[in-house]
């Protein structure tokens, strides 16, 4: 992503800018010609009427090319705010769930960059529209002023080149400013959206007064860049305000020499401060270089979202199969730790197999490799014969579903956050078989309440996000996911997923409970991120430390 790729999004607004901006230049350049000869007139006593009819005709034409300037220049922001979002969003899905673990995205550094972030780099095309458009009248200014005369041209270009020095250090200084105060902003959005993620937590452990230091702790750092912000904008401001009157003073004065000399007219002398007036205005264009060098802040922040891969996904279906799942050598590392190591085993198609181990034993990071939620740093995982990363994606996540500890339920009702826009009688099914049914039902709009109207314990969570599981064809992968259930539910869900019935899925189950390890057809037993033991439950029973596994 690039400044130049974003400012060509505005599409059809941006030639309307461009338009405009430059017919309103253009306007802005005649009048001060215009105004001269009506001087001229008003000097030598003849007509000066239609001078000054065309010099209001231009006014008026300059104010309707503003107009349209400024709605074309919010139209085209907001359609680029659009797309940015929308895009950036699309990636982060793509990138999964590495986007907010390994990359070392915060969430409410994400949420900054997709929300403010988006809107800044929305205003490269129009600004940079704008200042293009504005270098048009201070360089026809420079040619009008040179067929007036030639040293009152020379007296402008000393004045324009102080104003441009201006510009440029302010540009210089900004574009570092904002791009520090954009960081900042940040980490502030990132350490709230932590604390409200865990505002029980917080309160029940009463410490409300340290987390809030501890979210605003980077607040001085925001006053320090915000502050710098305005003290280069008021220094940059106070500089044009000195040196835009400089450039008009020299202009005046080699103007006045001429006109002493008898070498322009006094209409052209007005012209000519007119026209000193619209060079030395090139320093009020600081709030558009401003937005220009915010643009450019913001563009660096999307950019480094989407400069980090997206999952790739292969073109490959499944063969027919009941869901065999091989692991060949399966290693997982993260920075120096090794995670998993030479999980090497296959587990039969259609079959329950229990992953049992002691707590950090690698079995959440074995279901994720399993679904594909996270890639092997070593080796490869086979699903009916097919390495999982050469499978289509829409085929992997028909093929393959999980459901976890903490499910996070998506969709605006509880209906839609089960079927995730399947027939609903699909989705029935799916409550009845992890007996969601019966309390969903039970809501005062049934699968039609809304998810905010339904306040829901961590075991009908649980039991909606397994129901929402329940159509993987090949692979059924839980995490934890029914750890939060009272004995007798749990039983009922168990004994569904493990009764050994044709057309089921292969069952991948973490569990910590040794009922479901004994009801699973087999069981993976892991420790420190390698396999202990592998098959019946009832062998591995033998084993003391398997045993102690339970204890
Ligand atoms: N994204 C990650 N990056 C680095 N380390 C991780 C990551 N995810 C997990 N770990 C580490 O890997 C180890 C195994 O984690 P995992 O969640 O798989 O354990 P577990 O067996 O499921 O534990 P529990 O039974 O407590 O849920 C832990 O020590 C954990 O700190």
């Amino acid at each position: 992503m690039t400044f130049g790729s974003i400012a060509r999004r505005g599409g059809g607004w941006l030639p309307l800018i461009g338009i405009s901006s430059l017919v309103g230049a253009l306007a802005t350049l005649a009048l001060p010609t215009v105004l001269g000869r009506a001087v001229d007139g008003v000097v030598a006593d003849s007509a000066t009427n239609r001078w000054l009819l065309l010099a209001g005709g231009l006014v008026a034409f300059g104010v309707i090319c503003d107009l349209i300037d400024a709605f074309a220049g919010k139209a085209c922001v907001a359609s680029t705010t659009a797309w940015l979002r929308e895009r950036l969003i699309r990636h982060l899905l793509g990138i999964g769930p590495s986007a907010t673990k390994d990359r070392h995205f915060d969430v409410g550094d994400l949420v900054s960059r997709v929300s403010s972030n988006a809107v800044d780099a929305a205003h490269a095309g129009p600004s940079a529209i704008t200042i293009g458009a504005a270098v048009v009248p201070p360089l026809g200014s420079l040619v009008l002023l040179a067929l007036i005369d030639v040293w009152v041209a020379a007296a402008f270009v000393g004045g324009i080149c102080l104003v441009v020095l201006v510009l440029r250090a302010f540009t210089r200084g900004t574009a570092v400013v904002f791009t520090s105060y954009q960081q900042t902003q940040g980490q502030i959005a990132a350490r709230l959206t932590e604390s409200l993620a865990g505002a029980r937590t917080i309160a029940a452990a009463g410490t409300l007064a340290r987390e809030r230091q501890r979210v605003l702790e980077p607040l001085p750092e925001l006053n320090a860049h915000g502050i710098n912000t305005w003290r280069v904008l008021a220094r940059s401001a106070a500089q044009a305000a000195v040196v835009g009157p400089l450039a008009l003073v020299a202009v005046l004065v080699a103007g006045g020499l001429a006109l002493a000399a008898h070498r322009i007219t006094p209409g052209a002398y007005f012209a000519a401060s007119q026209y000193a007036m619209i060079g030395a205005g090139l320093g009020s264009l600081t709030s558009v270089f401003g937005e220009l060098a915010r643009a450019r802040a913001g563009i660096r922040r999307l950019a480094e979202v989407l400069t980090v891969d997206a999952v790739r996904y292969g073109n490959r279906r499944l063969p027919d199969g009941l869901g065999q799942l091989e692991f060949r050598q399966v290693g997982v590392r993260s920075r120096d730790r090794v995670l998993l190591d030479g999980i090497d085993v296959v587990l039969p198609g259609g079959v329950t197999t229990a992953v049992v181990g002691r707590s950090g034993s690698g079995k959440s990071i074995l279901a994720a490799v399993a679904a594909r939620l996270t890639d092997p740093t070593e080796g490869e995982v086979r699903l009916d014969g097919v390495r999982l990363s050469d499978i289509r994606r829409d085929v992997l996540r028909t093929a393959v579903a999980c459901a976890f500890e903490r499910p996070v339920l998506v969709g605006e009702t509880v209906g839609d956050a089960i079927g995730l826009g399947r027939p609903r009688e699909q989705t029935i099914a799916a409550a009845r078989a992890t007996n969601a049914h019966t309390f969903v039902s039970r809501l005062p709009e049934g699968y039609d309440t809304a998810l905010v109207d339904a306040p829901m314990s961590g075991g009908e969570r649980q039991r909606i996000g397994l129901a929402r599981a329940w159509h993987a064809k090949r692979l059924l992968v839980l995490d934890d996911a029914t750890s939060s259930l009272d004995v007798v539910t749990e039983l009922q869900i168990t004994q569904t997923l493990t009764a050994s019935t044709a057309n089921r899925p292969t069952r991948l189950i973490v569990t910590h409970r040794v009922d479901t390890a004994a009801r699973s057809d087999l069981v993976l037993w892991l420790e420190d991120g390698r396999i202990r033991g592998f098959g019946p439950h009832r062998r591995l029973w033998e084993q003391p430390a398997y045993r102690e596994v339970f204890a």
